[in-house]
């Protein structure tokens, strides 16, 4: 019988990623309070992407609590702007400040990602992608924010890479996936690995 999957996330995109790869799994939100295990992590001068590896873990690990014989999957974006964090936005005035701070510069979507089991961490790992956006005109970004629409409250970087998001950018450096929020090449490695889909 295949063993029974689950992904510990509330996110339309990573639910999105999961089925495309033809993955059999159930969905259970994370009950964590991620800013309070953010802050912890920063106030201990935890760089972003360990931050995102530990709440990756925390969400994984916080729903294989509740589902032992499954194995559950976690995983958390923290986008850094050089030494700033950004976190999805509240409003879309809010999402216009972001772009608006990104523009012209690169940020990095630093993406965790971990697999639990009876409570227990079993595999964890990183995936990185930079994400150069070009200048953007006040007139260009209102455009933006009108056709990409609240849709974009609900990704970290106040955009849909994947949908009129990619306007917004000069370059990329990484996986397709990873900025979409899962790094599925890396995830599906570690499942072959560890016996839990066909290799
Ligand atoms: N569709 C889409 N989603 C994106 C993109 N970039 C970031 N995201 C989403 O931004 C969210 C990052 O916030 P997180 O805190 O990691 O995850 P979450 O949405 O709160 O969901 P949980 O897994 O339940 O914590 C994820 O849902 C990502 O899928 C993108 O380009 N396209």
């Amino acid at each position: 019988m295949a063993a029974k999957l689950i992904l510990a996330s509330k996110s339309a995109s990573r639910r999105a990623l999961m089925a495309g790869a033809g993955l059999a799994f159930e969905t259970v939100a994370a009950d964590i309070d991620e800013r309070a295990t953010e802050a912890r992590l920063s106030a201990c001068n935890a760089r972003p992407p360990e931050v995102a590896v530990e709440l990756a873990k925390a969400k994984a690990q916080a729903v294989s609590e509740q589902y032992p014989d499954a194995y559950v999957i976690g995983s958390d974006q923290v986008l850094s702007l050089g030494t700033e964090l950004f976190h999805k936005p509240l409003s879309m005035g809010e999402a216009g400040d972001h772009i608006r701070a990104m523009a012209g510069k690169t940020h990095h979507l630093n993406c965790g990602v971990a697999i639990a089991f009876r409570g227990e961490v079993i595999w964890s790992a990183i995936s990185i992608a930079a994400m150069t956006m070009r200048t953007i005109s006040p007139s260009f970004l209102q455009t933006y924010l009108d056709m990409a629409g609240p849709d974009i409250l609900q990704s970290v970087g106040a955009y849909q890479f994947e949908g009129p998001g990619v306007q917004l950018f000069e370059k990329i450096e990484g996986d397709y996936f990873t900025i979409l929020g899962l790094p599925m090449l890396t995830l599906l490695a570690g499942l072959r690995e560890l016996g839990v889909i066909d290799a």
